[in-house]
């Protein structure tokens, strides 16, 4: 089964005040963390970001930018824009701003995914990125991004979805499933 990695970069990163991407924790950036995270899962990883940030990247990642069509629209852009740069069976989804995932954990949630789309909850949050998509669902999300339905939670909750609790993948939950939105989030780890 042909398994792509999909890093989403993307995103203003209003909230942190710089490109999250290339935030550090110890001594790699978080996109770079969310790669070597998926890398051992997977046949390739691309990383979807922004036009102006694909200079920043290292020449040996593949990084590409949202179909242009939907670009800036969100994770639902990043996401449809990584499944069209590569056919696969399956995509598993990393967003650069949860850098504590590991690929034990994503290990764990592949072995959990059957059918459809797969994503953690985790003490009652949900984290719809971090999730594996089934190839046919290209259709759903190219048709919510064409009706501006850009919500990932609406498309998941309309949609066959499986919500695995994060239990079941680490028993450190708290601290793998943290958000990293602003910088004192960063500090505190
Ligand atoms: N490729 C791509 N990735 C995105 C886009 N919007 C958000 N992301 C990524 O999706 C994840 C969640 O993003 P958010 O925190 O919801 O949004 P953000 O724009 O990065 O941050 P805020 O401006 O603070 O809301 C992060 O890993 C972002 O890099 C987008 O339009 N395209």
């Amino acid at each position: 089964m042909r398994t792509i990695g999909i890093v989403l970069a993307g995103g203003l990163s209003r909230r942190f005040g710089s490109p999250k991407a290339f935030a550090m924790s110890g001594d790699k950036h978080f996109y770079e963390i969310a790669v070597d995270v998926l890398s051992p899962l997977c046949d390739q990883v691309v990383i979807v970001t922004r036009p102006e940030l694909i200079q920043r990247h290292r020449e040996e990642d593949y990084v590409l930018t949202d179909i242009i069509e939907f670009a800036g629209l969100g994770p639902l852009a990043g996401i449809l824009s990584g499944m069209e740069s590569v056919e696969a069976d399956r995509y598993v989804v990393l967003p650069t701003d949860m850098p504590y995932v590991t690929s034990e954990v994503l290990e764990k949630l592949m072995g959990y995914h059957k059918k459809g789309i797969t994503a953690v909850i985790s003490e009652e949050r949900r984290h719809p990125l971090v999730s594996i998509w089934d190839n046919h669902f290209k259709n759903a999300l190219r048709n919510a991004l064409e009706n501006e339905r850009l919500s990932v939670m609406r498309l998941l909750d309309e949609n066959h979805s499986c919500w695995i609790p994060g239990y079941l993948l680490t028993d450190n939950e708290e601290l793998v499933f943290t958000n990293v939105n602003t910088p004192d989030v960063l500090e505190r780890g």
